[in-house]
């Protein structure tokens, strides 16, 4: 997603043709005066953005014309120009959408083709499932590993509604991926969860039911009005809100991802799910070349078992990275993830 400024900003430069000596391109300024900005909104044509990330400068803003349809979403940092004080009724312009650290990709569906970007920039995924009502879905979880790791996110497995089930076999489960994961219940403050969120920008997924708006009535106490007002500033109130980022009182964001059921990971090449298992990343590269890391029968010349073999790495870790790459290819969950 590495954009080139440098050469964007030509953009800039109009050129008119057959006028005799008059200069034939005009540069205009770069946008000495933009402020910094954190996209945390996004409707119809118009971003609501936090001026130098503060969630109470918010600023609405369209995309200026010299930027086409260059994609900006939630988590974007952007420059803005024009009226960015905030007040009703203003609309500033947005110049410039900086390079994304991480992105988060949604899943092409029937009423579009496309994997697109759904969250920039966020630092970690937060993986939440119930582990009961409803039951918890190990291929879900594996996909969203999936989409975090090969999307630069750290994931955090969060497991609501400890009061219903054990979380012991989901936690054997994931002991040998070392992210962090955290237990909750509806009736127990979330403190460590609290703690985990701290600052930067975090995505939440989950299924419908899992606990996602209950816990973030929990970490953002005026979470319903803020996503009203998100979505009302300066165009009047819309309900088809896809996603917002909620200020944390103790910083950082927690952005919601309504509709987003499943992750787009067909872009993914299943050397980037192996970049997140470090004691793995030299020796794939001994691999044939397109071994898709699986073993036995898929991959029957893939080298990654030589590393448990010489006991540099612990076999729940190959088999782990191993159920991951057969979730990316749908070996396990097809459909819905
Ligand atoms: N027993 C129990 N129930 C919970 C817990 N957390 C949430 N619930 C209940 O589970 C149901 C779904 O919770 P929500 O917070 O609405 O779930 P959601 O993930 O936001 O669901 P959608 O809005 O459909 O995406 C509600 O009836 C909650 O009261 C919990 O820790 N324990
Ligand atoms: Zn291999």
């Amino acid at each position: 997603m590495a954009r080139d400024w440098s050469k964007l900003d030509e953009s800039d430069v109009r050129v008119r043709p057959g006028k005799g000596t008059r200069p034939r391109s005009k540069r205009r300024p770069a946008h000495a005066d933009a402020v910094t900005a954190m996209v945390v909104g996004k409707d119809r044509g118009r971003w609501t953005c936090a001026v130098d990330g503060d969630p109470a400068h918010l600023v609405v803003a369209m995309r200026a014309r010299e930027l086409g349809r260059t994609s900006v979403v939630i988590g974007d940092a952007v420059d803005v120009v024009g009226d960015t004080s905030g007040a009703v009724d203003t609309l500033a312009r947005i110049v410039r959408v900086a390079e994304r650290g991480s992105v988060l990709r949604r899943t092409a569906d029937d009423t579009d083709p496309f994997e697109r970007v759904v969250v920039a920039n966020a630092e970690r995924l937060l993986i939440v499932c119930a582990l009961a009502d409803p039951p918890p879905r190990q291929g879900f979880i594996d996909r969203c590993l999936v989409a975090a790791y090969a999307g630069g996110l750290e994931p955090v497995l969060c497991l609501t509604k400890a009061d219903l089930a054990e979380p012991d076999a989901l936690l054997a489960a994931y002991a040998d991926l070392d992210f962090p994961v955290v237990v909750t219940r509806r009736d127990d403050e979330p403190a460590e969860l609290r703690g985990m969120l701290a600052g930067g920008v975090s995505a939440l997924v989950g299924h419908s039911g899992v606990g996602k708006s209950t816990l973030v009535n929990r970490l953002v106490p005026d979470a319903a009005r803020r996503t009203g007002e998100v979505s009302a500033v300066g165009k009047g109130k819309h309900t088809s809100v896809t996603a917002v980022a909620l200020p944390l009182p103790g910083g950082g964001w927690v952005v919601d991802t309504p509709g987003i059921r499943s992750f787009g990971l067909a872009h993914i090449e299943p050397d980037d799910i192996v970049a997140a298992f470090p004691e793995f990343v030299a020796v794939a590269e001994e691999c044939p070349p397109g071994c898709g890391h699986r073993g036995s029968p898929e991959d029957p010349d893939c080298y990654l078992d030589s590393v448990i073999a010489s006991g540099e790495a612990r076999p729940g870790r190959l088999a782990s990275l191993r159920r991951l790459l057969a979730s990316r290819a749908g070996a396990e969950d097809p459909g819905e993830a």
